[in-house]
């Protein structure tokens, strides 16, 4: 069953001085799914995608990466590279666009490393290549796509910083889509949104699932998104993995209520509060 494995991540710690953040953390994450990680403030979720994305070096594990062509091993990849030659992207708990730009300069600034490509890194290439002005259309088509994907193709010449928030927050989907990665990782992506739109989110990256068969990685406090959208969630408490399996398993384990809830007997929870885990208060 390795075949559709996206990203394996083995026996992953990251210290920080004395504080464990991730402690011996094992994960597949798969093509055509959507991999959520769950856990109560400072689980180390963010942690896990720092080490994915270079912004930490883990103090030990293994992070492979199968991209289309072969395995890439991130953990051994400088940060700054691990978007443009191992092809995972990001978004951020708070969102992080060129807000002075327009929507579509984001999505074009985005693919920057493509046309510098092409422009063979210098002012003769930029101005002579053919090859330049292709991959500048290139980059406009894939920016046009996405625009039309996620919605915002009448706002293309607005100013990013002027979109309503829940717009921001696709536009920043679609920037990390515009560099055509092998995984994609979401960070809180439904955060702040109303329920309206959290529920385009939802179909939004339900499609992006399907019709691009990469994997997706998401961080997520919203419990409607998680348990509607994925496919597998892993659950972290304290660094440690304590769960692993399919949405439907994962909320109905005892620990996992226990570590969100802080509650020693599930049966004592009030119903509130099950209704928020989607639980049956009645069962
Ligand atoms: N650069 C750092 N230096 C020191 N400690 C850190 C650093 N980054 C994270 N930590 C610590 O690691 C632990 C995990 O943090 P992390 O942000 O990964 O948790 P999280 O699950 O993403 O939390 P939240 O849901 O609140 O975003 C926390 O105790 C945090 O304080």
């Amino acid at each position: 069953m390795t075949d559709n494995v996206q990203l394996e991540v083995e026996h992953l710690t990251m210290r920080f001085g004395g504080l464990v953040a991730i402690d011996n953390l094992s994960f597949t994450a798969r093509k055509g799914e959507i991999t959520a990680i769950i856990g109560p403030n400072g689980a180390g979720k963010t942690t896990v995608f720092n080490c994915l994305t270079g912004f930490y070096v883990p103090t030990e594990g293994r992070l492979t990466l199968y991209a289309n062509d072969g395995p890439r091993l991130l953990e051994r990849t400088e940060g700054f590279r691990i978007p443009r030659n191992n092809g995972v992207a990001r978004t951020f708990q708070n969102i992080r666009l060129f807000t002075g730009m327009t929507v579509l300069e984001n999505l074009v600034v985005a693919q920057h490393n493509r046309l510098m490509e092409a422009s063979a890194f210098s002012l003769a290439g930029l101005f002579n290549l053919r090859r330049y002005a292709k991959a500048e259309q290139e980059a406009l088509e894939t920016a046009k796509f996405w625009l039309n994907k996620v919605g915002l193709y009448e706002q293309a010449d607005w100013n990013a910083g002027n979109l309503p928030y829940g717009s921001q927050r696709r536009l920043e989907i679609a920037r990390a889509m515009c560099v055509n990665p092998s995984l994609l990782c979401l960070d809180e992506p439904a955060a702040g949104l109303n329920p309206r739109e959290s529920a385009e989110l939802n179909v939004l990256l339900q499609s992006i699932r399907d019709d691009q068969g990469i994997g997706l990685l998401l961080i997520e406090h919203d419990m409607s998104v998680v348990m509607k959208i994925s496919d597998h969630v892993i659950v972290l408490d304290y660094g440690k993995k304590i769960a692993d399996g399919d949405p439907e398993s994962v909320k109905k384990d005892p620990a996992v209520i226990r570590a969100y809830l802080g509650e020693e007997e599930d049966d004592e929870l009030p119903p509130e509060i099950l209704a928020d885990l989607h639980l049956d208060p009645n069962a």
